[in-house]
C-alpha cells in the first residue's frame, strides 16, 4: 500500500457540493437520519444537526437515543435540545426513509444500554450509507478475537455489525483504540505520539509521521471494510480499495470541543445527497469525506476571519478563536464560496461576518 496521498483541493471538492435545481424537492435533495447525542452530551446532537442543515439537506430526521437515564442537572433531552435549536428537524424517525445516517457523536459506549446498542446495530446492518463517529466506533472495530470468532460462525465480520457503505471518523485517540481492538498490536513506531516533541513542518520526521498515519489508516480501512477519515491538523481519507486523500493543514482554531460533531453533520449531509452513487460505489466515500473536511476548514477559516486559501497553516497567528457553533453557522457561506454560487466578500470576511 502506498502512503502518498492525493491532496484534496477546492477544485476537486466543488463537484461534490450538490446545488439544487428547479426539479428538486426536499426528498430528492437527500434525507438524512441522525442518531447522535445522549443525556450526557445533548450539545453534540445540536451541533451535528445544525451543521447538517447548514450544509443543505432536504430533510433531517433525528432519532432520539433509547436511554434509561434522565438528563442530569435538569438538562433537556437531546431531542428537546435539537428541536429548540432547529425546529425544522423531524423528531422520532424509524430507520425507513433516510438515504444516509450519522451515528455515535456525543455518545459513550460505556453508558450505552442494550436497546440503544440494538438500534445502532440495526442501522449498521441496514445497508444504508452511514457515518460512524465517536461512541459508535467500537461497533465497527469490535475486537480482533471476537471478530474472528463471529466471522467463523457468520454472525460478525471484521467490520463488526457493518453491512453497507460506511465512513468512520476517529480522532487520533479513537483511532488508537480501534487499532488496538482490531489488530491487538501496537501502532506503527513512527506514529506521531501525543507526548513526542512536534516535528518541524517540512522535516523528514514529519514526513515519516504522515506516512505512518496514512499507512495505518489504509490498513484499518482494508480490515474493517469502511473508509477511514482520520482527523487532525491534516485529515486523511483512506478507503478499503486503497484510495488515499489528504486535506489541510486546517486552521488550528478548529482544535476546539465539538468541531468533530460539526464535521460529522457536514459529512452526513453530503452523504445523503450522494447516497445512491455511494451505494453503487463505496469508494466514493473518500472524495465525499475529503470534501466534508475541506468545507469544515473553509467554514472555520471564515468564522475565525483567517485566509481561506490555506495560508494559515499550523504555527501561524492568523485568525481568532471560534466555537464549534460558529463553524456550523459559517457553513452556508463557505459552501457558496466553494461551489462558486456566491461572490466572496473579503471586507465582510475580515470583519468576521459570513
Ligand atoms: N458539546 C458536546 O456535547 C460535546 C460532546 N463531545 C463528545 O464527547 C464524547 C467523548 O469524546 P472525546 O474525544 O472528548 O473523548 P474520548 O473519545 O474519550 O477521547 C479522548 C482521549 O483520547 C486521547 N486522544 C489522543 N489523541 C487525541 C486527539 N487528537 N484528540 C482528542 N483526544 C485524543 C486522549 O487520551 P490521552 O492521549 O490524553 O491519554 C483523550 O483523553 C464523544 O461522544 C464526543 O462526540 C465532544 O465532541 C465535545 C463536545
Ligand atoms: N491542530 C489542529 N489543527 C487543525 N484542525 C484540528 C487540529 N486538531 C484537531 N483538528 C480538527 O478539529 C476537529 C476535532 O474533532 P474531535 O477531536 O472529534 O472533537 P470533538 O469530539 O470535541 O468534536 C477535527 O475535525 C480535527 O480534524
Amino acid at each position: 500500500m502506498s502512503g502518498v496521498p492525493v491532496t484534496w483541493s477546492s477544485e476537486r471538492a466543488r463537484g461534490w457540493l450538490r446545488v439544487p435545481g428547479p426539479r428538486d424537492d426536499k426528498y430528492r435533495r437527500g434525507v438524512l437520519g441522525m442518531r447522535t447525542g445522549s443525556a450526557r452530551y445533548p450539545g453534540a446532537a445540536v451541533l451535528g444537526v445544525t451543521a447538517a442543515w447548514r450544509t443543505g439537506v432536504g430533510l433531517l430526521r433525528y432519532a432520539p437515543p433509547r436511554e434509561e437515564r434522565l438528563p442530569p442537572h435538569g438538562l433537556p433531552s437531546p431531542a428537546a435540545a435539537v428541536l429548540a435549536a432547529r425546529p425544522e428537524t423531524v423528531i422520532g424517525a424509524g430507520t425507513d426513509g433516510c438515504a444516509a445516517w450519522v451515528i455515535g457523536s456525543g455518545t459513550d459506549p460505556a453508558e450505552r444500554g442494550e436497546a440503544e446498542r440494538a438500534a445502532l446495530v440495526e442501522l449498521l446492518g441496514s445497508g444504508s450509507p452511514i457515518v460512524v463517529d465517536a461512541g459508535a466506533l467500537d461497533l465497527v472495530a469490535p475486537g480482533a478475537e471476537r471478530g474472528a470468532d463471529a466471522a467463523r460462525d457468520g454472525s460478525l465480520g471484521a467490520g463488526g455489525a457493518l453491512r453497507g457503505p460506511a465512513i468512520v471518523t476517529p480522532h487520533a485517540g479513537e483511532f488508537a483504540r480501534m487499532w488496538d481492538t482490531t489488530f491487538g498490536s501496537p501502532l506503527p513506531e513512527a506514529w506521531p505520539g501525543r507526548d513526542a516533541p512536534a516535528a518541524e513542518p517540512g522535516s523528514a520526521r514529519e514526513a515519516e509521521a504522515e506516512t505512518a498515519r496514512a499507512e495505518a489508516a489504509l490498513r484499518l480501512a482494508a480490515r474493517i471494510g469502511a473508509t477511514v477519515l482520520l482527523k487532525g491538523s491534516r485529515t486523511l481519507l483512506a478507503s478499503p480499495g486503497g484510495t488515499l486523500l489528504a486535506c489541510g493543514p486546517a486552521t488550528p482554531w478548529l482544535a476546539t470541543a465539538g468541531t468533530g460533531d460539526v464535521l460529522a453533520g457536514i459529512l452526513g449531509a453530503l452523504l445523503a445527497a450522494h447516497a445512491d452513487a455511494v451505494r453503487e460505489d463505496p469508494e466514493l466515500l473518500a472524495p465525499i469525506g475529503a470534501t466534508a473536511a475541506l468545507l469544515h476548514d473553509a467554514a472555520a477559516r471564515r468564522a475565525s476571519g483567517c485566509p481561506e486559501d490555506g495560508s494559515a497553516a499550523e504555527g501561524t497567528t492568523a485568525g481568532r478563536p471560534v466555537t464549534a457553533l460558529d463553524v456550523a453557522e459559517a457553513i452556508p457561506h463557505a459552501c457558496a464560496a466553494l461551489a462558486g454560487t456566491a461572490e466572496t466578500d473579503p471586507a465582510a470576511r475580515a470583519a468576521g461576518k459570513p
